[in-house]
């Protein structure tokens, strides 16, 4: 289980985060809401190792994270993903999701001994480069890309980009995947697709993942999470089933002024 305990993250005079406390189970879908501003990139910076907090402790079945890096909590099984897309445009559809993976099979190497292993043609190197293929195509299979493996992602749409940033970020199956908006830049419809899609891929009973999502679009977030949490100021204001903060007051006085 994921536990975040008493987070506060201050930049200078600035506290982005205020005594955070919350539990993400195994195989749960947690809905994270809350206005502009409220805190929800800076927690998931935080969870996922890319800020130090300020105090306060994440830990994974009791393991503290919060002094791991980036990559170390990804380990972990803890994997994020980024607004805005970080694909390269010129390489294929499965060089990009290969790129993803196969730096994170091959560690223990080291990049140098990696590269080294892979030009001499070692069983190691084969054996990974291998597993990463299969890893990844078997990835994009799950979200429909795999008609479009040896495409260039500049020909691909933006809802299918979404996609194999998903793709990338599912292929090494963590056991939680940590969304930060990923319907950013989507029509209603696409979004819709998108996130049902991703939360279909996390109930996978063959291959469960529990989901941190951060998502403006109310009304689809809660309607596809297990539990959500409403942020505001840093703070959490409330904590409780999908349907119980779907009519909840705070959600009222947040969102529609308190109609
Ligand atoms: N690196 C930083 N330096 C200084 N202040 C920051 C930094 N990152 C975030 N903040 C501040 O912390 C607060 C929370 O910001 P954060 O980006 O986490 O909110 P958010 O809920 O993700 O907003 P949005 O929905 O717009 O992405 C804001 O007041 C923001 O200005």
């Amino acid at each position: 289980m994921l536990e975040v305990s008493a987070i506060t993250m201050k930049f200078g005079g600035v506290t982005a985060l205020d005594d955070v406390n919350f539990r993400v189970e195994d195989g749960e879908v947690l809905g994270v809401i809350g206005p502009n501003g409220s805190g929800k990139s800076t927690l998931i910076n935080v969870i996922s190792g890319f800020y130090r907090p300020t105090s306060g402790a994440v830990t994974l079945d009791g393991a503290s994270l919060s002094h791991l890096p980036p990559e170390r909590v990804r380990r972990e099984g803890l994997v994020r993903t980024f607004q805005n897309l970080r694909l390269v445009d010129e390489m294929t559809v499965l060089e990009n999701c290969l790129a993803g993976v196969y730096p994170m099979l091959t560690t223990g190497y080291g990049f140098v001994g990696a590269s080294l292993a892979s030009l001499l043609g070692l069983p190691v190197a084969r054996r990974r480069a291998w597993e990463a293929d299969l890893l990844a195509r078997e990835a994009l299979h799950r979200v429909d890309l795999e008609h479009r493996l040896n495409d260039r992602v500049s020909e691909l749409s933006y809802a299918e980009q979404k996609r194999l940033e998903i793709a990338r970020s599912i292929a090494l199956k963590p056991r939680y995947l940590i969304l930060d908006e990923p319907t950013a830049g989507m029509g209603v419809d696409e979004a819709d697709h998108l996130v049902r899609m991703i939360v279909q891929l996390a109930r996978d009973p063959q291959q469960p993942m529990a989901l941190f999502l951060v998502e403006h679009r109310l009304e689809l977030v809660l309607d596809v999470s297990d539990r959500a949490i409403v942020m505001d100021g840093g703070r959490v204001l409330a904590d409780g089933p999908a349907e119980e903060i779907a009519v909840s007051q705070v959600v009222r006085d947040i969102y529609v002024g308190g109609e």
